[in-house]
């Protein structure tokens, strides 16, 4: 006779050395973006170069607004599973659960991805007419997503300030461009049972796998679960506490490439809340238009310096992604 597990047991674990606390880490630099003194933005370049992640305060976002918001959200994750299979299964765009893109990979989750630019928000065929999803999440996800494009924006024009690129809006310009391929994926993490009962076996399961973001720069915000892990430069695993207050920055893989190797994509990955309440986080990831070839930046390059990367542009990037894995180093492929 076959047992049946449940579904958690087919989940990716990871050693964790559980039930010692997880190594959390506090040396995340803070940028106040009411600050755009050469400090604040002297803070932002360090940051990209050593852990290609930062936190930023003061970003004008009102803490009303993101409350409602989060209600919003949890009210769609607890609607009837046949109301939220409506949107799915997402390819890339709708609902999912569980699985996340198309080559087999799973976590502890239930999400919905959306595609955004400037113009337009849409999750799939069904619901580009807004009240397709309910409208007043709608309203507030629009909303949401013109307020952290224009963080990105602003941190983005602070870079190309300290770079000394030719123009401010150098990078800015490819995620306001109205073609800027980005997109916007509210993620649920619901406590996890084996988490719960935890005995101290050593593991933990994973919400969602180690990756690095594909895109220019990713802004997250989180409630006050934690889960979120990043990977140093000397491959330490470290946790960053959660910050509802706050929003979490980090560069791409196309932003480390556009700065020739010198900004790191940050490996980052999240763990299954071991919490009695759910972890939810929304991310904008800030991509540039389909056509735009993604090379490094010639006003940084140092006189005979040589690109790291072969020539190409977003959308062949995007096709050799979308068949990889998430853990795959997805700009292998495109090394010299
Ligand atoms: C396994 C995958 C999911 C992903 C597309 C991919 O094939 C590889 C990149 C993954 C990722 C990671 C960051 C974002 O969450 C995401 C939306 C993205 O742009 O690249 C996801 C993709 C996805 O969930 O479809
Ligand atoms: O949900 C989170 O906190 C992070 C998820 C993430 O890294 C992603 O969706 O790319
Ligand atoms: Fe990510």
């Amino acid at each position: 006779m076959t047992m049946v597990l449940p579904v958690v047991h087919n989940l990716p674990q990871i050693k964790t050395c559980k039930p010692t606390p997880i190594n959390t880490f506090t040396g995340i630099p803070v940028v106040d973006l009411s600050d755009h003194t050469h400090a604040s933005k002297n803070t932002i370049v360090n940051a990209c170069k050593e852990f290609g992640f930062f936190k930023v305060i003061n970003h004008g976002i009102s803490m009303n607004f993101l409350t409602k918001l989060e209600q919003e959200i949890v009210n769609f994750f607890k609607l009837p599973q046949q109301e939220k299979d409506k949107w799915g299964s997402p390819n890339p765009f709708g609902y999912g659960n569980k699985n996340i893109g198309l080559n087999g990979d799973v976590g502890w989750l239930e999400y919905l991805l959306f595609s955004t630019n400037p113009q337009l928000l849409s999750l799939n065929s069904k619901s580009i007419i807004p009240g397709g999803i309910q409208e007043s999440l709608w309203i507030l996800v629009n909303e949401y997503v013109t307020a952290v494009r224009n963080m990105a924006c602003e941190v983005l024009e602070m870079i190309a300030d300290e770079l000394h690129l030719e123009a401010r809006d150098k990078l800015s310009k490819l995620i306001r461009d109205e073609k800027s391929d980005s997109c916007f994926r509210l993620n649920n993490y619901p406590p996890c049972p084996d988490q719960l009962q935890e005995t101290g076996n050593g593991r933990s399961v994973i919400g969602f796998g180690e990756h690095t973001d594909p895109q220019i720069m990713s802004v997250l915000r989180s409630n006050e679960v934690s889960g979120f892990q990043i990977c140093l430069k000397d491959g330490a695993w470290v946790s960053i506490p959660p910050d509802p207050t706050s929003f979490f920055l980090n560069v791409g893989d196309s932003l480390q490439v556009m700065t020739n190797g010198r900004f790191k994509s940050v490996k980052h990955r999240v763990l299954a809340a071991d919490n009695l309440k759910s972890r939810v986080s929304m991310i904008y990831f800030g991509g540039p238009p389909l056509s735009e070839k993604i090379t490094p930046l010639s006003s940084i390059m140092e006189e005979g310096e040589e690109s790291l990367y072969k020539e190409y542009t977003w959308s062949d990037y995007k096709n050799s992604a979308y068949k990889t894995k998430l853990s795959d180093n997805r700009l292998e492929n495109f090394l010299k």
